[in-house]
């Protein structure tokens, strides 16, 4: 599924979070959005999936203007997301948390607090926990997972919801070196498996420089600049207003 971002803008009071900004990412492709902190990243991630009204602009899918629909509706329409803090039920273990998640999406609220869940649910549940590999720790609690599978578990929640477009706000963030490659390895080995529309925000340059084929560069809520890895180590403005900076190392 294509997105497309014309002209889009949101202030908070005095501050433009993001500056009339315009942005095509064709369907199947896999970006990343860069920036100084406070450049208007998550921002631009909520004014997408609908957390957050734009004050102007459009988000277009396949050619639709989803803008002024709620998060539940665009959710629907196929923009997923997951976060940078997991967003899971603490208590309940991974296999009940996807189990959740599917019988929502299947439009079954009502069989939430049901003994068994709706037919074929289940099943699609251990797919996603399949492919996304946590079915090792399907009856684990959520909150005793690793860090790294609580992520994975909050990624597999926006999974069931079958997205076409998905969204990832700094999936390796907090992790050790090892965790953060194999991290990154599985969102790459999804957006393949699945041909998603993948964009995801990073701070890891070698990670964004490794697997991004285009890059999308936030800087004051105006977009800076946007190209190959290669087009962006090499724009002097990306290079002094960040690169050159110690602002992406955390
Ligand atoms: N809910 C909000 N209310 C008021 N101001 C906000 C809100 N959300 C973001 N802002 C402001 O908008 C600007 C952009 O913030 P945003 O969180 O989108 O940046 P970011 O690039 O994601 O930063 P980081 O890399 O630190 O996560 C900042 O000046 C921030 O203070």
């Amino acid at each position: 599924m294509k997105l497309e971002i014309r002209n889009l803008t949101k202030t908070f009071g005095g501050v433009r979070a993001i500056d009339d900004v315009s942005l095509d990412f064709p369907s199947g492709s896999l970006s990343a959005v860069i920036g100084p902190n406070g450049a208007g990243k998550s921002t631009f991630f909520n004014l997408i999936s609908g957390a957050f009204p734009a004050d102007t602009g459009q988000v277009l899918l396949d050619g639709d203007d989803v803008v002024r629909l709620s998060k539940t509706a665009r959710m629907q329409r196929g923009i997923g997301r997951a976060f940078q803090v997991a967003s899971c039920f603490p208590t309940m273990t991974v296999a009940e948390n996807l189990t959740a998640a599917v019988t929502a999406h299947v439009g079954q609220w009502g069989n939430l607090s049901r003994r068994f869940p709706p037919p074929g649910v289940r099943e699609r549940a251990g797919e996603v926990m399949e492919l996304i590999g946590l079915s090792h720790v399907a009856n684990v609690e959520a909150a005793i997972l690793s860090h790294g599978d609580q992520k994975l578990l909050d990624i597999a929640i926006a999974l069931a919801l079958e997205p076409k477009v998905l969204l990832l706000d700094e999936p390796t963030a907090g992790m050790g070196p090892e965790e953060r490659w194999r991290m990154i390895e599985r969102v790459r080995g999804l957006w393949e498996q699945r041909k998603l529309t993948l964009i995801f925000i990073e701070h890891d340059m070698d990670i964004v420089f490794r697997i991004a084929s285009t890059i999308r560069v936030l800087c004051y809520g105006r977009l800076l600049a946007e190209g190959t890895p290669e087009e962006i180590r090499n724009n002097q403005s990306v290079i002094d207003a960040y690169l050159g900076t110690e602002a992406h190392a955390e």
